[in-house]
Protein backbone atom coordinates (compact mmCIF):
# COMPACT_ATOMS: atom_id res chain seq x y z
CA UNK A 1 0.00 0.00 0.00
CA UNK A 2 1.61 2.90 -1.02
CA UNK A 3 2.05 5.79 2.24
CA UNK A 4 -0.54 8.75 1.66
CA UNK A 5 1.40 11.21 3.24
CA UNK A 6 0.44 14.59 4.56
CA UNK A 7 -3.25 14.70 3.63
CA UNK A 8 -5.97 17.26 5.00
CA UNK A 9 -8.93 15.60 5.52
CA UNK A 10 -11.93 16.45 3.48
CA UNK A 11 -14.00 18.80 5.92
CA UNK A 12 -11.13 20.97 6.45
CA UNK A 13 -9.77 21.46 2.59
CA UNK A 14 -11.71 25.10 1.05
CA UNK A 15 -11.50 26.06 -2.98
CA UNK A 16 -10.30 28.85 -4.78
CA UNK A 17 -11.36 29.83 -8.16
CA UNK A 18 -8.59 30.39 -11.11
CA UNK A 19 -9.46 30.88 -14.68
CA UNK A 20 -7.12 29.28 -17.50
CA UNK A 21 -7.23 30.35 -21.18
CA UNK A 22 -6.47 28.14 -23.96
CA UNK A 23 -6.40 30.29 -27.75
CA UNK A 24 -6.24 28.03 -30.91
CA UNK A 25 -5.36 29.12 -34.36
CA UNK A 26 -6.28 27.43 -37.71
CA UNK A 27 -2.64 28.27 -39.32
CA UNK A 28 -4.00 29.33 -42.19
CA UNK A 29 -0.75 30.52 -44.12
CA UNK A 30 1.46 30.15 -40.79
CA UNK A 31 1.51 34.56 -40.67
CA UNK A 32 0.37 36.77 -37.70
CA UNK A 33 -2.38 35.81 -36.38
CA UNK A 34 -5.34 37.73 -34.99
CA UNK A 35 -9.08 38.01 -34.85
CA UNK A 36 -10.31 34.76 -33.93
CA UNK A 37 -8.97 33.30 -37.51
CA UNK A 38 -9.15 29.92 -35.67
CA UNK A 39 -12.36 29.97 -35.05
CA UNK A 40 -14.30 26.69 -36.50
CA UNK A 41 -11.11 25.63 -38.08
CA UNK A 42 -8.81 22.59 -36.87
CA UNK A 43 -6.51 23.48 -34.01
CA UNK A 44 -3.66 24.28 -35.86
CA UNK A 45 -1.61 26.22 -32.94
CA UNK A 46 -2.19 27.00 -29.58
CA UNK A 47 -0.78 30.06 -27.99
CA UNK A 48 1.15 29.56 -24.39
CA UNK A 49 2.32 31.80 -22.23
CA UNK A 50 6.17 31.60 -20.56
CA UNK A 51 5.17 32.72 -16.95
CA UNK A 52 7.78 35.18 -15.88
CA UNK A 53 7.06 35.06 -12.55
CA UNK A 54 4.90 34.05 -9.71
CA UNK A 55 3.06 30.46 -9.30
CA UNK A 56 4.14 28.45 -12.65
CA UNK A 57 7.05 31.02 -13.09
CA UNK A 58 9.34 29.17 -16.08
CA UNK A 59 6.23 27.10 -17.14
CA UNK A 60 4.73 27.34 -20.19
CA UNK A 61 0.39 27.58 -19.31
CA UNK A 62 -2.67 29.43 -20.93
CA UNK A 63 -3.28 32.73 -19.54
CA UNK A 64 -5.05 32.83 -16.19
CA UNK A 65 -5.50 33.62 -13.19
CA UNK A 66 -7.60 34.20 -9.61
CA UNK A 67 -11.11 35.44 -10.30
CA UNK A 68 -11.27 38.52 -8.41
CA UNK A 69 -14.32 39.50 -5.84
CA UNK A 70 -17.30 40.49 -7.93
CA UNK A 71 -16.58 39.00 -10.84
CA UNK A 72 -18.14 35.74 -12.85
CA UNK A 73 -15.31 33.39 -13.51
CA UNK A 74 -15.88 34.01 -17.25
CA UNK A 75 -15.67 37.77 -16.62
CA UNK A 76 -12.31 36.87 -14.67
CA UNK A 77 -11.21 34.53 -17.79
CA UNK A 78 -11.53 37.67 -19.55
CA UNK A 79 -9.98 39.91 -17.81
CA UNK A 80 -7.01 37.80 -17.12
CA UNK A 81 -6.63 36.74 -20.65
CA UNK A 82 -6.68 40.67 -21.56
CA UNK A 83 -3.70 41.16 -18.46
CA UNK A 84 -1.43 38.79 -19.60
CA UNK A 85 -1.76 38.71 -23.31
CA UNK A 86 -3.35 41.74 -24.76
CA UNK A 87 -5.87 39.23 -26.61
CA UNK A 88 -9.98 40.54 -26.10
CA UNK A 89 -12.22 37.59 -25.47
CA UNK A 90 -15.41 38.40 -27.99
CA UNK A 91 -16.48 34.88 -26.85
CA UNK A 92 -15.38 31.85 -24.72
CA UNK A 93 -16.79 28.29 -24.58
CA UNK A 94 -16.01 26.39 -21.07
CA UNK A 95 -13.78 23.68 -21.68
CA UNK A 96 -12.98 21.75 -18.53
CA UNK A 97 -12.41 21.88 -14.87
CA UNK A 98 -9.53 20.72 -13.04
CA UNK A 99 -8.84 20.61 -8.99
CA UNK A 100 -5.62 20.89 -7.77
CA UNK A 101 -4.40 19.70 -4.69
CA UNK A 102 -1.23 19.87 -2.69
CA UNK A 103 0.31 17.41 -0.40
CA UNK A 104 -0.11 19.32 3.25
CA UNK A 105 -2.27 22.52 1.76
CA UNK A 106 -6.12 22.77 2.64
CA UNK A 107 -6.31 24.68 -0.20
CA UNK A 108 -7.83 22.90 -3.41
CA UNK A 109 -7.10 24.99 -6.62
CA UNK A 110 -10.53 25.07 -8.84
CA UNK A 111 -9.23 25.70 -12.18
CA UNK A 112 -11.90 26.65 -14.81
CA UNK A 113 -10.57 25.84 -18.29
CA UNK A 114 -11.74 28.19 -21.23
CA UNK A 115 -11.32 28.28 -24.97
CA UNK A 116 -11.45 31.95 -26.14
CA UNK A 117 -13.66 30.72 -29.11
CA UNK A 118 -13.42 34.55 -31.12
CA UNK A 119 -10.56 37.20 -30.15
CA UNK A 120 -9.01 40.53 -31.50
CA UNK A 121 -5.99 42.17 -31.01
CA UNK A 122 -2.69 40.43 -31.06
CA UNK A 123 -0.74 38.44 -28.61
CA UNK A 124 1.93 40.56 -26.80
CA UNK A 125 4.54 40.28 -23.93
CA UNK A 126 2.95 41.32 -20.53
CA UNK A 127 4.66 41.67 -17.05
CA UNK A 128 3.69 37.93 -16.23
CA UNK A 129 3.60 36.25 -19.67
CA UNK A 130 5.39 35.76 -22.85
CA UNK A 131 3.62 34.58 -25.55
CA UNK A 132 4.46 32.20 -28.10
CA UNK A 133 2.27 30.14 -30.83
CA UNK A 134 3.21 26.40 -31.06
CA UNK A 135 1.77 23.46 -33.72
CA UNK A 136 -0.25 21.60 -31.47
CA UNK A 137 1.62 18.77 -32.70
CA UNK A 138 4.40 19.82 -30.81
CA UNK A 139 3.55 21.24 -27.72
CA UNK A 140 6.10 21.34 -25.07
CA UNK A 141 4.97 19.66 -22.74
CA UNK A 142 8.31 18.83 -20.66
CA UNK A 143 8.05 22.41 -20.03
CA UNK A 144 4.46 22.88 -18.64
CA UNK A 145 2.91 21.54 -15.44
CA UNK A 146 2.64 17.49 -15.14
CA UNK A 147 -0.63 17.61 -15.73
CA UNK A 148 -0.99 18.95 -18.40
CA UNK A 149 0.07 16.13 -20.90
CA UNK A 150 -3.22 14.14 -19.67
CA UNK A 151 -6.29 16.58 -19.87
CA UNK A 152 -4.46 18.67 -23.06
CA UNK A 153 -5.61 15.86 -26.00
CA UNK A 154 -9.40 16.47 -24.42
CA UNK A 155 -8.99 20.55 -24.76
CA UNK A 156 -7.67 19.60 -28.33
CA UNK A 157 -10.74 17.61 -29.01
CA UNK A 158 -13.14 20.05 -27.22
CA UNK A 159 -14.25 17.34 -25.53
CA UNK A 160 -15.21 18.54 -21.68
CA UNK A 161 -13.26 17.19 -18.92
CA UNK A 162 -13.05 17.50 -15.14
CA UNK A 163 -9.95 16.62 -12.75
CA UNK A 164 -8.25 15.85 -9.95
CA UNK A 165 -4.51 15.98 -9.34
CA UNK A 166 -2.50 15.45 -6.00
CA UNK A 167 1.23 16.95 -6.36
CA UNK A 168 3.96 16.70 -4.12
CA UNK A 169 5.66 19.88 -4.88
CA UNK A 170 5.55 21.25 -7.92
CA UNK A 171 6.94 18.86 -9.71
CA UNK A 172 5.18 14.88 -8.55
CA UNK A 173 1.59 13.89 -9.36
CA UNK A 174 0.95 10.99 -6.69
CA UNK A 175 -2.33 10.33 -7.74
CA UNK A 176 -4.91 11.83 -10.49
CA UNK A 177 -8.26 10.84 -12.44
CA UNK A 178 -9.90 12.44 -15.02
CA UNK A 179 -13.11 12.29 -16.78
CA UNK A 180 -15.32 13.36 -19.59
CA UNK A 181 -17.89 15.08 -18.37
CA UNK A 182 -17.34 19.29 -17.62
CA UNK A 183 -19.13 19.17 -14.15
CA UNK A 184 -17.92 15.63 -12.18
CA UNK A 185 -17.91 15.60 -8.20
CA UNK A 186 -14.80 16.99 -6.37
CA UNK A 187 -15.78 14.63 -3.61
CA UNK A 188 -16.35 11.71 -5.99
CA UNK A 189 -13.10 12.34 -8.20
CA UNK A 190 -10.53 12.75 -5.01
CA UNK A 191 -12.31 9.88 -3.26
CA UNK A 192 -11.57 7.77 -6.48
CA UNK A 193 -8.06 8.95 -6.65
CA UNK A 194 -7.15 8.47 -3.10
CA UNK A 195 -8.62 4.71 -2.97
CA UNK A 196 -5.81 4.45 -6.44
CA UNK A 197 -3.37 5.51 -4.52
CA UNK A 198 -3.75 3.54 -1.50
CA UNK A 199 -3.74 0.59 -3.82
CA UNK A 200 -0.76 1.29 -5.84
C1 LIG B 1 -0.79 22.58 -10.45
O1 LIG B 1 -1.00 22.43 -11.81
C2 LIG B 1 -1.41 23.41 -12.63
N1 LIG B 1 -1.39 23.10 -13.94
C3 LIG B 1 -1.76 24.02 -14.86
N2 LIG B 1 -1.74 23.69 -16.16
N3 LIG B 1 -2.16 25.27 -14.53
C4 LIG B 1 -2.19 25.57 -13.24
C5 LIG B 1 -1.82 24.69 -12.24
N4 LIG B 1 -1.99 25.32 -11.05
C6 LIG B 1 -2.41 26.57 -11.31
N5 LIG B 1 -2.54 26.71 -12.64
C7 LIG B 1 -2.95 27.91 -13.37
C8 LIG B 1 -4.20 28.53 -12.94
C9 LIG B 1 -3.95 29.99 -13.27
O2 LIG B 1 -4.23 30.20 -14.64
C10 LIG B 1 -2.47 30.16 -13.06
C11 LIG B 1 -2.08 30.69 -11.69
O3 LIG B 1 -2.53 31.95 -11.58
P1 LIG B 1 -1.80 33.02 -10.61
O4 LIG B 1 -1.54 32.42 -9.29
O5 LIG B 1 -0.66 33.57 -11.34
O6 LIG B 1 -2.96 34.03 -10.46
P2 LIG B 1 -2.94 35.59 -10.69
O7 LIG B 1 -4.28 36.09 -10.29
O8 LIG B 1 -2.47 35.88 -12.07
O9 LIG B 1 -1.86 35.98 -9.68
P3 LIG B 1 -1.38 37.38 -9.25
O10 LIG B 1 -2.09 37.63 -7.96
O11 LIG B 1 0.10 37.23 -9.13
O12 LIG B 1 -1.79 38.33 -10.35
O13 LIG B 1 -1.91 28.86 -13.19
Amino acid sequence: MAQQGNLTPADELWMKDLTLVFVFSGGGDGGDVGDGEGVGLPRKRVLLGMKKRGFGSDRFNGFGGKVEPGETVEQGAVRELKEESFLDAQAMEPRGQIYFEFEGSPKVLHVHVFEATAWTGDAAESDEMRPEWFDVASIPFDRMWADDRFWFPRLLAATPFTGYFLFRGEQTILTHVLEDGGDVSFDRLRTTALKQLQEQ
